[in-house]
């Protein structure tokens, strides 16, 4: 347990914002799958993309990192037995793996660790044994599952998470017969399901969009590929919001054209008033006077509510963030932590059955933020220091290392007065 504090300081200067964690997940499964030799770079060794990593060389992959490159043989790839699959916190790997593993015959024993063994993954306890695999669980993990995923129509809502979507449209190609995903509500973290089916596309493999869903077609074949990883723009928003704050700060190594839908913060940094310029490969971000609170539906953008938040307090009248449920079901309920956060620092934010209402002062006291084992409220907390009077003390700051272990490292480089009290 890490617990840092940080003296208020405003953030100024350049930060390379590290490989996109969405993306380098999509690439090692598609890579895997190719059945030959790929390299994925730049990647950045998350304890998420760690996960992933051991997961595939549980499927007979062999992976090997040199500097930030990820070379993976997967001609060996086993096509029946039994492994185990430890997808440590990462909801990404549990949920793109467990079709993935059944559509290549092997039986699988999944387990993972923190709150990952609560979240949901019913969708899939619904379908999978109508398709062929049978699972055994007591209702999250450890999770069992037996048999071949077998082709045919998937029927499941859209707001619960994209991750079961993404699972499968990577699963579905490699079965015998033709599949159709059918969505029984609208999909919320669209963004997500495009970069899954772009990813796809560089591998080789086509997933058509339909008025119903995804038709997938069977019988297809991921051809190995050397994958270049996009810079991940929800990373990207904790220091975009700290730019907004005053200062100035350049963020580079992001793609404007990246199907992520993280990249909408440009936008939403725009509507609570900073100025933004937006170049072939960097954002730059100043603030210009007072930021106004904003109104935010985020059922496509789940990852940025906590630092929106933030910037909501440090901006001045309502902030209303709405279309948020999922929330509860990430690394912590974070419609509570962030709420707590906040408020733990003196700002004014309160919570509602689908998202947050933030009554915004431009600034707030400081204090004792938990971060509750989860990284973005971590990082959100961080970036809430820059508007606070006060020292901000900051729990479990080591939870960075599930998406962004560098994230202290590159604060400081840009000004952030960072010291860790204590470490054990
Ligand atoms: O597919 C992905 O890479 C992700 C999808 C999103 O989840 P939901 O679709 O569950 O909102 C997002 O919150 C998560 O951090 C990463
Ligand atoms: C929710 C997240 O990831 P995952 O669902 O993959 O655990 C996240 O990175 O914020």
């Amino acid at each position: 347990m890490t617990t840092v504090q940080i003296t208020p300081a405003k953030l100024k200067g350049t930060v390379t914002i590290p490989a996109s964690k969405s993306d380098c997940h999509r690439a090692i499964i598609c890579a895997t799958l190719s059945m030959g030799k790929c390299t994925i770079s730049p990647i950045t060794l998350s304890q998420d993309i760690e996960a992933t990593i051991s997961c595939v060389n549980a499927l007979g992959a062999k992976t090997e990192v040199k500097g930030d490159t990820l070379t993976i043989d997967s001609s060996h790839l086993f096509s029946s037995g039994r492994g185990t699959f430890d997808c440590c916190e990462s909801g990404s790997t549990l949920r793109f793996l467990i079709p993935v593993v059944s559509a290549l015959g092997i039986s699988g024993h999944f387990v993972g660790k923190g709150r990952l063994p609560q979240r949901p993954i019913g969708i899939y306890l619904d379908l999978l044994p109508t398709h062929g695999v049978e699972c055994e669980t007591e209702g999250g993990l450890p999770l069992d599952t037996k048999g071949k995923l077998q082709s045919g129509t998937y029927s499941l809502p859209g707001n619960v998470s994209s991750q079961f979507v993404t699972g499968l449209l990577l699963a579905l190609p490699l079965l015998d017969g033709d599949s159709k995903i059918v969505l029984t509500s609208p999909l919320e973290s669209v963004g997500y399901v495009n970069m899954t089916i772009d990813t796809m596309k560089r591998f080789g493999v086509i997933v058509e969009e339909t008025e119903y869903g995804y038709f997938v077609k069977g019988n297809q074949h991921y051809t190995p590929h050397d994958y270049t990883v996009q810079g991940d723009w929800s990373q990207a928003a904790f220091f975009m919001v700290a730019g907004a704050f005053g200062g100035e700060i350049t963020v580079k190594g992001i793609d404007p054209n990246s199907t992520q839908g993280d990249r909408e913060i440009c936008n939403l940094i725009k509507k609570f008033g900073a100025d933004i310029e937006i170049g072939t490969d960097f954002v730059k971000v100043k603030n210009k006077g007072d930021l106004r609170g904003i109104n935010i539906d985020a059922s496509q953008i789940p990852d940025l509510v906590p630092v929106l938040a933030v910037c909501g307090s440090g901006a001045y009248g309502v902030t209303k963030i709405y279309n948020a449920e999922r929330l509860r079901i990430k690394e912590s309920d974070r419609l509570k932590t962030t709420c707590e956060a906040i408020n733990n620092l003196g700002g004014m934010v309160a919570e509602v059955d689908d998202g947050l209402i933030v009554q915004g002062a431009g600034m707030l006291n400081g204090g004792k933020a938990e971060g509750c084992n989860d990284h973005r409220i971590v990082m959100a907390s961080a970036v809430a220091s820059i508007i606070s009077r006060n020292k901000v003390t900051v729990t479990d700051a080591q939870a960075i290392n599930k998406s962004y272990p560098n994230f202290f490292e590159d604060f400081k480089k840009l000004g952030g007065n960072v010291n860790v009290i204590n470490n054990r």
